[in-house]
């Protein structure tokens, strides 16, 4: 479980609180108006954002303190964060080593990963030679390879059309989940929480809620939503 303990997380002069628990190995989107906090819930459990009071707890370890690279936490962002310069070997493969010479049983861990996320024969391309659903594919390939518990996905998949998001969402889903991972999911879509989600936590401006059941929170929001969710 994920216990986000009375946490004041803060982005600025913005201050975000939220005292919740998340379930491991669960799907849970954050779902909220834009502004309200959402991708800041994020970057507080990433550890990007100073936290100002509480605590993180992650399986009963308190991982406050401990710096992003040190938490269980890989996450995707919307614009892919890949390295232009780096081909997708390359990018993948930071996920396993810092240095670009992967060794062989690396480069084959690389490839075995490409090739789950559709991606096979194409490591040594640079990232400009693929395509933006391409392209998403190779930041969920090295978010998987990162081998962390928890995946959090800050709407990866804005950028592309409706089907391909709605089948880069199922790819990840099914992925993370084969790879028992816990998934934390913002959206502004209900659609793709319906979809893919065990629970939903709705964030109104300054306040993350506790996760509900996503069938009960979209069937009935809670009145702080209801107009978000029309
Ligand atoms: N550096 C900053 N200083 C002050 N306020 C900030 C700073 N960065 C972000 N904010 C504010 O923090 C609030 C929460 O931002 P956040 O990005 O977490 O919202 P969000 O729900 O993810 O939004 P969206 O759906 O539009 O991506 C916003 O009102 C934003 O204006």
């Amino acid at each position: 479980m994920l216990w986000c303990d009375q946490a004041m997380f803060g982005q600025g002069t913005y201050e975000l609180s939220a005292d919740l628990k998340i379930e491991a190995g669960k799907v849970t989107a954050v779902i909220g108006p834009s502004g309200s906090g959402k991708s800041t819930l994020l970057g507080g459990i990433a550890g990007f954002h100073p936290q100002h009071s509480g605590r993180v707890l992650w399986k009963d370890a308190d991982i406050t303190l401990l710096p992003p690279q040190n938490r269980p936490v890989s996450m995707l962002f919307q614009d892919n964060n890949l390295f232009p310069h780096l081909t997708v070997m390359q990018n993948v493969g930071l996920a396993v080593s810092s240095r670009l010479r992967l060794t062989v049983p690396q480069r084959d861990r690389v490839n075995a990963i490409l090739d789950r996320v559709g991606l096979g024969g194409l490591g040594d391309r640079l990232p400009a030679a693929l395509s933006g659903g391409q392209q998403s594919r190779a930041a969920l390939a090295r978010a998987l390879l990162q081998d962390r518990e928890i995946m959090l996905m800050d709407e990866p998949f804005s950028a592309l059309g409706p089907g391909l998001k709605a089948e880069m969402l199922d790819l990840s889903v099914e992925l993370a989940k084969a790879a028992g991972r816990t998934v934390i999911m913002v959206t502004h879509d209900p659609a793709d929480a319906a979809r893919v989600a065990d629970a939903v936590i709705g964030v109104a401006p300054g306040i993350a809620f506790a996760p509900a059941v996503t069938s009960q929170f979209l069937r009935d929001p809670p009145e702080a939503f209801k107009d978000y969710l029309g």
